[in-house]
């Protein structure tokens, strides 16, 4: 498990540890920590740190600093290194250690920063950190502009500046790095975008913070813990035992919707994938996965797929929907159903069974207009994009956009149920539990119907017995390594291409073998 903090979190830990140490200690690891990264780095872009050209932006606070003290060590091994003198103030003792290393330092002037930063071969971001708030001041903002356009790498000191620490939200200029050297763990703002996406690879440097630690704000799961919390086919296991999930999915104007879902489910491991909705999307789902087993409703009426079961209607007249469904250990409802009067009574119906109920697309759409759908006993977990929560908090998309940590949390409490917040980062917020942030994916799943593969998987977990909390986290990793894989090739697998949603949901297996392989390698 990642786990991260809030920069208050952070800097209480820190305080406890500095009372144990001599005066300089924490910097001083900092320093050395980042420095070593940094001569990694060099040794790659420039051949060794002996004659690079670092530069060094440097604010005013502790964050400036780390960055000159690590330009100091950098100095005295031979690099040439140049200090901007950012902030109203310097850090008096990284910057009468740079200058005897040798280093050059000098107040910020626009034309020669933008010279230095374009020549570097790396850049040091040490304006703000932890004690960073709101938009860059200038001449900051301009400074994180220039970074852009160096040919050299950007290396950020703890967080990119610009970021906020503690969200991940970004308010105006920020530093885009390819590599943050964080110190003593990770802020949520490394795991989150915006912010994540400014971090680059995040590097982390033990300065001794762990015992002081609190419970993280937000944590990640890795692979090692996505195979842990799988459910496992056993000896002792049938279709019904490893579970069986109920698709509620699908409309005639919406085909697709309903065979991507119970795709998703299909290639998660699913024991059993039950299907209900109208004719044509049933008919479509049983051409392209004949393992699913499908009811058809018809006029507010169902009757049985002839296939698969007997016919559906009863002769007590029962307007259940469910009532010829058979037994299900979770349930998938929304993609693609519409949300005319038969899909919220057939809403209504899902969400009156007492298992876990996931609820995504038009399925949200009948929850933001019928709020008293989700009173319900059994556990419900809700899968929106940043429109779909804007609709069921009344939160402008943009505002929810830029604060996802904010607003996921906010979701989980007004609406009582597991959130999942889908996006460049997907979020997932459970009351009592610290935020999840999945670390999977690519840009390459913004395409019409990964979501409804998304929900295909985690309906497939909750029918295996996952939890709402641990089966968004788990489903939401497995689809961006499945996206990933799908969009990746070449020889060394770094290659780039459009997917399309099915292919996905095919990855999906292939995606969980090499994770499984990954982690309790050949022979277990
Ligand atoms: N504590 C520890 O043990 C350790 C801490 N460590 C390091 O210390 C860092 C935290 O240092 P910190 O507290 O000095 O704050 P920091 O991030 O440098 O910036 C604060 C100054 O920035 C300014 N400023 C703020 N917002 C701004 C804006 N929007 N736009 C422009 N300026 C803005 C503002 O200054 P002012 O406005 O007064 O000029 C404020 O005073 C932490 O990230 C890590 O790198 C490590 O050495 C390990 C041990
Ligand atoms: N920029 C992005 N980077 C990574 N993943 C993304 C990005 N944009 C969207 N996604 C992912 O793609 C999926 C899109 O789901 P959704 O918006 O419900 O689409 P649809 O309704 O068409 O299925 C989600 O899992 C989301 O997290
Ligand atoms: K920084």
């Amino acid at each position: 498990m990642r786990t991260a903090y809030t920069s208050d979190q952070i800097r209480t830990a820190e305080r406890a540890l500095m009372a144990t140490l001599p005066e300089g200690t924490l910097m001083s690891r900092a320093a050395a920590g980042l420095a070593a990264v940094c001569a990694r780095l060099l040794t790659g872009v420039h051949g060794s740190v002996y004659g690079s050209r670092v530069v060094i932006l440097a604010g005013s606070g502790d964050n400036g600093g780390d960055a000159l003290y690590a330009g100091a060590r950098l100095a005295r091994r031979g690099a040439g290194v140049s200090a901007v003198l950012a902030g109203s103030r310097t850090h008096e003792g990284g910057l009468a250690a740079l200058l005897a290393a040798g280093g050059r330092a000098g107040a910020f002037a626009e034309d020669r920063a933008a010279d230095l930063v374009r020549e570097a071969d790396l850049v040091l971001d040490g304006l703000v950190g932890i004690g960073g708030s709101g938009a860059l001041r200038e001449p900051y903002g301009t400074l994180a502009g220039l970074a852009a356009d160096t040919r050299g790498l950007v290396v950020a000191v703890d967080v990119p500046s610009g970021v906020d620490a503690g969200t991940g939200e970004v308010a105006g200029a920020a530093v885009r790095a390819q590599v943050t050297v964080t110190f003593g763990a990770y802020k949520n703002g490394l795991l989150i975008d915006p912010g994540a996406e400014r971090a680059g690879a995040v590097e982390l440097v033990d300065i001794g913070l762990g015992p002081y630690l609190p419970g993280p704000d937000v944590e990640a799961l890795t692979g090692d813990d996505v195979v842990r919390l799988l459910p496992q086919a056993g000896v002792e296991s049938d279709k019904y035992r490893r579970g069986v999930v109920g698709i509620a999915a699908g409309s005639d104007r919406y085909t697709g919707a309903a065979v991507l879902s119970v795709g998703g489910a299909v290639r998660a491991g699913a024991g059993m994938v039950r299907f209900v909705s109208s004719a044509e999307p049933v008919r479509y789902v049983r051409a392209r996965w004949p393992e699913a087993v499908t009811t058809v409703l018809r006029d507010g009426a169902e009757s049985s797929d002839a296939s698969q079961a007997s016919q559906a209607q009863g002769s007590d007249g029962s307007d259940d929907p469910l009532r010829e469904v058979g037994r299900v250990q979770a349930w998938v409802l929304g993609p693609g159903l519409g949300t005319d009067a038969r899909a919220h009574a057939l809403a209504r119906a899902v969400l009156a069974e007492d298992v876990p109920v996931l609820v995504d697309a038009d399925g949200l759409s009948l929850v933001a207009g019928d709020r008293a759908l989700l009173r319900r006993t059994a556990p419900t977990l809700l899968t929106p994009h940043a429109g779909e929560l804007s609709r069921l908090l009344g939160v402008p998309r943009a505002e929810i956009e830029a604060g996802r940590l904010e607003h996921v949390r906010r979701a989980a409490a007004e609406l009582g149920a597991t959130v999942l917040l889908k996006g460049s980062t997907t979020v997932i917020a459970e009351n009592g539990h610290p935020v999840r942030a999945n670390t999977t994916g690519t840009p390459w799943l913004a395409t019409g119907g990964t979501g409804d593969v998304l929900s295909g998987i985690a309906g497939a977990l909750l029918a295996g017995g996952l939890s709402c909390y641990d089966a968004a986290a788990c489903a939401a990793y497995l689809h961006g390594l499945a996206g990933r894989d799908a969009a990746g090739g070449g020889p060394d697998g770094r290659g780039r291409a459009p997917i399309a949603a099915l292919d996905v949901a095919l990855a999906l297996p292939a995606a969980i073998r090499a994770l499984t392989w990954a982690s309790i390698g050949p022979g277990q």
